[in-house]
């Protein structure tokens, strides 16, 4: 391969030898030489003045070799561009070689280029001197000796020609074989490149593997790193750990010592208590056979207990029984009479009629001056009966038409009578046991009736302390209690409370939300149940007497709001406080109830005021009072005329009962009628000034009080 281009730089010697071709030829190279010679002569005749004479002078033995030496000097060079043929060459050299310059005749240039020669020697010859045809031999022989020269150049030439054949071959040989070899190299380097290629592939997919390796490395380098970082980390917790351990080791090791010993203690104190133990275990033996013997005394114990029970429940029924006889032999209309103290605000109300004006204002009660003052206030009134309570004397003194005094003694006898000293407690000690009939399922009504400021929201209501507390209240904590009593008989109770007022017969709901109450409330009677219900009306079921308390001091605010509204409304419109019972006989401790159920209710009643109509007022402008006191008027008679009808009713058989003629009657209807038990509390004023007031309450409760209204009915009903 490296010799390639060597050949190829030999060309431009190769071309000039092409060129010398010719004149390589035989006859060329002899007519060249010739023409050579010729315009050597021809040049040095044209530098020099044209003399034939001058041309042998100049070189008389001048052969014609120079011209050859010259072909040869300018072929100095050629031996060396004939070392390295191409095959353009060498057709040139076979079409010289097989033209071989042997051949006699000479070619059509030669002629024409010995033509001049031959003008020059014609045109010497005329001269057709001696001189030239010594001349013309000499140079006929310089011919011969350049021809024979040239026959030895050319035998010269063709053996060098054979040699430059020979190498040419060679050459060709060569050449042949240098393709070859430069195909195969060729190939060899298309396979080295191919190669080159696949291997740069390789080294590129290599390189990125690479890469991916080293980026693969460093992950998991990084990787590894974090491990490292974790591990260490564990490595530090586990130090950690394990110094803790070590710590908690030791402190158990102290433990295990500290218990070891205790052990030791323990197993000492042992072997003591199993010695207590079996000392205990014959005490045991003995107790286990007294256990046993109570255990048989206790079975014989409960069965006597249960007995028991069923004989309380029994006694239960009798005793209900017995106490409704004793309610209804009692009457189930009953009045009490109770007069209230003389308050020192009546002294300041009533200090005009006093003999010394003023001075009781100033006394405070149980002063000389407030006893005073009270003596001179209160009217005639005397309990003579002692023992049963159940008189009071009204004595009156009067100025007849003559001047002559008049004394009045009226006596009014009731169920039971209060003296102004009389506490709560005694009034309610009375009326317990109508809580109770409640509890048994009976209708009860209380009535305070009275004047204003006679007492009745006193004695219903009460005052704020415990020792104070009214009706209502006691009412509702006896019930509790006789409901909580009746668990040990196998009675269960649930408990509802309503708050209700009547003003000019108009029901408002005491209980309800809102300021004041605009809801329009229809009463509804169950004939069935004998049971009363108000219609949207709030009912709250009582859980605790406690909530009673608060019941009534809504009650309260919710009348105080309507009494600023409407001018002393309290004394002026009926409250109607009623509590709804309903038990069923559940059974006790495994003894099965009877499943009998009772509902009863406990209405507690404040009336409004019972003085009369006022003349002088009636006449007065405040229609809106007068109004009020004939509602009052006309619901206080309605509740008279119910009641009479009642009686008569009880006399006679059938009567109509005008329970419509008021809402309080119609409200009360069910308690009113011959299922309940009702009770008047009538309240009194001491006060003389109230003398006529009170005698028209006494003769009302006294007809109350003779009436008799038929037997209570008990509201049961048998699941
Ligand atoms: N037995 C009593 N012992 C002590 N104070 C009493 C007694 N009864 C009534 N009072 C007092 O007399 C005043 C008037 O009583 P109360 O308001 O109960 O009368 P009332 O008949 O309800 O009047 P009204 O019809 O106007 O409501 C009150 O201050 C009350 O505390």
């Amino acid at each position: 391969m490296s010799r390639l281009p060597r050949l190829r730089s030999s060309s431009p010697d190769r071309t000039h030898l092409a060129s010398d071709a010719g004149p390589s030829l035989p006859g060329r190279t002899t007519t060249s030489l010739k023409r050579k010679a010729i315009i050597e002569e021809e040049e040095e005749a044209g530098d020099q003045p044209r003399k034939l004479a001058a041309v042998g002078a100049t070189r008389p033995n001048r052969p014609l070799q120079p011209s050859r030496t010259a072909t040869n000097t300018r072929g100095a060079a050629l031996p060396k561009p004939l070392t390295k043929p191409r095959a353009p060459t060498l057709t040139q050299s076979t079409r010289g070689t097989s033209a071989p310059p042997t051949s006699s005749k000479p070619p059509t240039r030669s002629t024409t280029s010995r033509t001049p020669a031959t003008r020059v020697v014609s045109g010497a010859r005329p001269a057709s001197r001696p001189s030239d045809d010594k001349r013309f031999n000499e140079l006929q022989t310089q011919l011969t000796s350049i021809e024979a020269a040239r026959a030895a150049d050319a035998e010269r030439l063709a053996r060098d020609m054979e040699a430059e054949r020979n190498k040419v071959a060679e050459l060709q040989a060569n050449h042949l074989a240098l393709s070859r070899e430069l195909a195969t190299a060729k190939s060899q380097e298309l396979n080295q490149r191919r190669e080159l290629v696949h291997a740069s592939d390789e080294i590129e997919n290599m390189k990125k593997k690479h890469l991916r390796e080293v980026a693969d490395l460093e992950a998991d380098i990084r990787k590894r790193d974090r491990e490292l970082r974790e591990v260490n980390e564990d490595l530090r917790l586990c130090r950690s750990d394990l110094e803790r351990e070590r710590e908690t080791v030791s402190s158990l090791k102290n433990t295990i010592s500290h218990q070891s010993t205790a052990q030791l203690t323990l197993t000492t104190q042992n072997h003591t208590l199993e010695a207590q133990s079996t000392a205990l275990q014959s005490q045991i033996d003995a107790y286990a056979r007294t256990v046993s013997e109570l255990t048989l005394k206790l079975e014989s114990t409960q069965k006597q207990v249960d007995d028991l029970k069923k004989e309380a429940m029994d006694s239960e029924l009798v005793r209900r029984k017995l106490h409704n006889m004793v309610q209804e032999l009692k009457g189930n209309i009953r009045v009490f009479c109770r007069v209230r103290p003389v308050l020192p605000s009546d002294l300041t109300t009533y200090a005009a009629s006093l003999s010394t004006s003023g001075s009781a204002s100033s006394g405070s009660e149980g002063s000389l001056d407030f006893e005073k003052s009270k003596e001179e206030l209160q009217a005639n009134l005397a309990f003579p009966d002692t023992r049963d309570h159940k008189e009071i004397v009204v004595s009156s003194s009067s100025s007849s038409a003559t001047g002559q005094e008049r004394k009045e003694i009226y006596n009014f006898g009731f169920d039971r009578v209060f003296e102004p000293d009389s506490t709560q407690a005694e009034v309610f000690e009375e009326i317990s046991q109508l809580a109770q009939s409640c509890t048994d399922g009976y209708n009860v009504c209380i009535f305070a009736y009275g004047q204003t400021g006679s007492g009745k929201s006193f004695t219903m209501e009460g005052g704020a302390t415990d020792s104070s507390a009214g009706m209502i209240p006691r009412a509702v904590e006896q019930v509790f209690r006789v409901a909580e009593e009746m668990k040990s008989r196998g009675w269960e109770y649930k408990m509802e409370g309503q708050f209700l007022e009547i003003y000019n017969e108009t029901i408002n709901d005491l209980l309800g939300k809102g300021e004041f109450d605009k809801k329009k409330h229809e009463i509804k009677h169950d004939a069935k149940t004998g049971s009363t219900r108000v219609t949207d009306v709030e009912v709250v079921p009582l859980t605790s007497p406690s909530q009673v308390k608060s019941l009534l001091a809504i009650a309260q605010s919710r009348r105080s709001v309507a009494a600023t509204l409407m001018n002393e409304r309290s004394s002026r419109s009926h409250s109607v406080f009623t509590l709804r019972i309903s038990g069923v006989n559940v059974g006790i401790d495994g003894c099965v109830g009877t499943g009998e159920r009772c509902e009863g209710s406990l209405n507690l009643v404040d009336l409004a005021g019972s003085e009369r109509l006022n003349v002088s007022f009636a006449n007065g402008a405040d229609k809106e009072r007068v109004r009020e006191t004939q509602n009052i008027n006309k619901s206080l008679s309605a509740l008279g005329d119910v009641i009479a009808a009642l009686g008569e009713k009880g006399e006679k058989g059938e009567k109509h009962i005008p329970y419509r003629n008021s809402k309080l009657t119609y409200l009360l209807q069910n308690s009113l009628s011959g299922n309940s038990k009702t009770l008047m509390v009538l309240n009194l004023s001491p006060l003389a000034a109230h003398l006529q007031e009170s005698l028209t309450s006494l003769r009302f409760a006294t007809k109350v009080n003779n009436t008799t209204i038929g037997t209570a009915k008990k509201q049961v009903r048998t699941s």
